[in-house]
């Protein structure tokens, strides 16, 4: 057995036992004529939040829990049912990185020649970011084990169209950038939870930078149309405490404005591992980017794509859902397609396991990583700071939930900007499976949560998705030590990232099944332990 994956230097992760005795882990031509905005928008699935045009996606976002609002007595839907176990074992394969391959996808677009793109993710987010590719003009083709890109180059095409992008944050902001080099205009929208998302700082540095971009239906948001007047560049400032997606966005159009682009990032810069794994693909790609040790301060020279082969690894945040469940029960689990060397700081999921007690390695032999879990782990008090890895904090709530004393996580501030309020998501919904679950304000923000955890709860409980794929995981992965079974609401988001999610589960011997919902009133539950 080796070490664990090793860290590049540079990536901020600490563990630090507290006095509590637990750890903390920190961690052309512009066309003469414009446009009507109807025009352009004309057949573009831009419905307002009430009328979803593509009601099979994230099932519970239609204006109801999605907002916390209650379903109403009477109505249906399809919830999954899902049998609690007495034990967690055997050998599960952790999807391939959804952050790598849309970052490949779009580098591999943007080059002159073919790109190979190895072990890439296919799930409803990659899929979206390759359609939107594909607008731009991009060639893409999925063969077995790997995609093929035959990329645009300097052609920048005339594709006056709409891009969607469905429920992805990182297509959205990198596809409106992208699309003021581009020399005719574009709409780029998306669905409910896109469309309630924070746009107006990266819109506005993004105007900085000489793009002209409009809202059509609310000021900032999502959709808008881009006209395409070219990206001049200069200076650009961008808040560092919203969303690391403003920064990579930027990134990604900046080595295509006339002369270098500089950005600067006023306030704490929350996610960098996301802006680092952006750095990295960029600079793979030849493109001239710098940052300061700081990232707060980033430098892009104009700059041509190249063409390239790339192997996406492990996600960590899907490996997440696996590790948590092999942590709630003794014994022995196996993760494969796992080859360490992680840019993801997600990845802080091993050594905060670690902290808990439950022994992980990695053997690069096999590509794998082992789980023992003895039965005295998740005993202590414990603090983990997640600035740096926002994607497992739903997770973390989820075990928490099983800690025998107490587990803090702080610095999760962005995550309320996510698909979901994922902090308040998952207290509410945990709360009503009968977790003591407090959440913890700074500055009035929903920074974080402290979590009392018991040996087990009642169950029988619905419990919400909140519209949220992460939110719907991570309640599945708490459910499965609870006595009965509980119902979500939720369950066909795992496309969006981990399309095999339940196969993986039921390897384990976890049994679900889908049940029609007429709303009813959740039973009060209470811990158990
Ligand atoms: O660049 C990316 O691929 C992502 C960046 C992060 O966004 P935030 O910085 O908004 O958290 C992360 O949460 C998201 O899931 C994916
Ligand atoms: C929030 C996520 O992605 P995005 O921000 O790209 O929508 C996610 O994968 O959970």
């Amino acid at each position: 057995m080796d070490l664990l994956p090793t860290r590049p230097t540079g990536h901020r992760i600490l563990i630090a036992p507290t006095a509590g005795g637990g750890c903390r882990a920190r961690q052309e031509n512009f066309p003469d004529h414009r446009p009507d905005i109807a025009e352009l928008s004309d057949g573009m699935a831009c419905p307002r939040s009430a009328e979803i045009a593509d009601p099979g996606r994230q099932s519970d976002i239609a204006g109801k829990a999605s907002d916390g609002e209650r379903w109403e007595k009477g109505d249906t839907r399809m919830l999954l049912k899902v049998d609690p176990v007495d034990s967690f074992s055997g050998t599960f394969r952790v999807p391939s990185s959804k952050p790598e391959t849309q970052r490949a996808i779009l580098t591999g677009t943007l080059a002159e020649g073919t790109s190979r793109v190895y072990n890439d993710l296919r799930c409803d987010e990659t899929e979206t970011m390759k359609n939107a590719c594909r607008a731009f003009g991009a060639t893409i083709t999925e063969h077995d084990g790997y995609l093929e890109i035959l990329g645009i180059g300097g052609n920048l095409p005339h594709i006056r169209r709409v891009i969607q992008s469905r429920g992805s944050g990182l297509v959205f902001r990198v596809m409106t950038a992208l699309a003021s080099v581009l020399p005719s205009p574009v709409v780029v929208t998306g669905d409910a939870t896109l469309r309630n998302r924070v746009m107006e700082p990266l819109l506005e540095a993004l105007r900085e930078l000489g793009a002209d971009i409009e809202s059509i239906v609310s000021e900032n948001k999502a959709p808008v149309v881009n006209w395409g007047r070219g990206l001049k560049g200069g200076t650009c400032r961008l808040p560092g405490d919203i969303s690391s997606q403003f920064i990579t966005a930027v990134l990604f159009a900046a080595p295509l404005a006339d002369i270098p682009v500089k950005i600067e990032v006023t306030g704490e810069v929350f996610s960098q591992s996301y802006i680092r794994q952006t750095l990295a693909s960029l600079t793979a790609a030849g493109i001239k980017v710098s940052a300061s040790e700081d990232m707060r301060s980033y430098q892009v020279e104009p700059s041509t794509y190249q063409a390239q082969d790339v192997t996406t690894h492990e996600d960590y945040t899907s490996a997440s859902y696996l590790l948590a469940a092999a942590a709630l029960f003794p014994g022995r689990t196996v993760l494969t397609n796992v080859y360490g060397d992680s840019m993801q700081g997600e990845f802080a999921i091993v050594p905060i396991l670690q902290q808990l007690g439950v022994d992980v390695t990695f053997d690069r032999a096999t590509s794998s990583l082992t789980v023992d879990n003895p039965p005295d782990s998740m005993r202590g008090h414990f603090e983990v700071d997640v600035r740096d890895c926002p994607n497992i904090v739903p997770t973390l709530a989820a075990l928490g939930a099983y800690v025998q004393g107490s587990l803090r996580v702080t610095g999760g501030r962005l995550t309320r900007f996510h698909k979901a309020s994922r902090i308040e998501a998952m207290a509410a919904e945990l709360t009503r499976a009968g977790v003591d679950i407090e959440v913890l304000y700074n500055d009035g923000v929903c920074d974080g949560f402290e979590v009392r955890g018991a040996q087990t709860y009642p169950g029988g409980v619905t419990l919400s998705s909140w519209g949220d794929h992460r939110i719907f995981m991570s309640l599945f992965v708490a459910g499965l030590r609870m006595q009965s079974a509980n119902r979500f609401s939720g369950f066909e988001d795992v496309r969006l990232s981990f399309p095999t999610f339940m196969e993986e589960f039921a390897k384990a011997g976890v049994r679900t099944a889908s049940v029609e919902d007429v709303e009813e009133e959740n039973a009060p539950a209470g811990a158990v332990g």
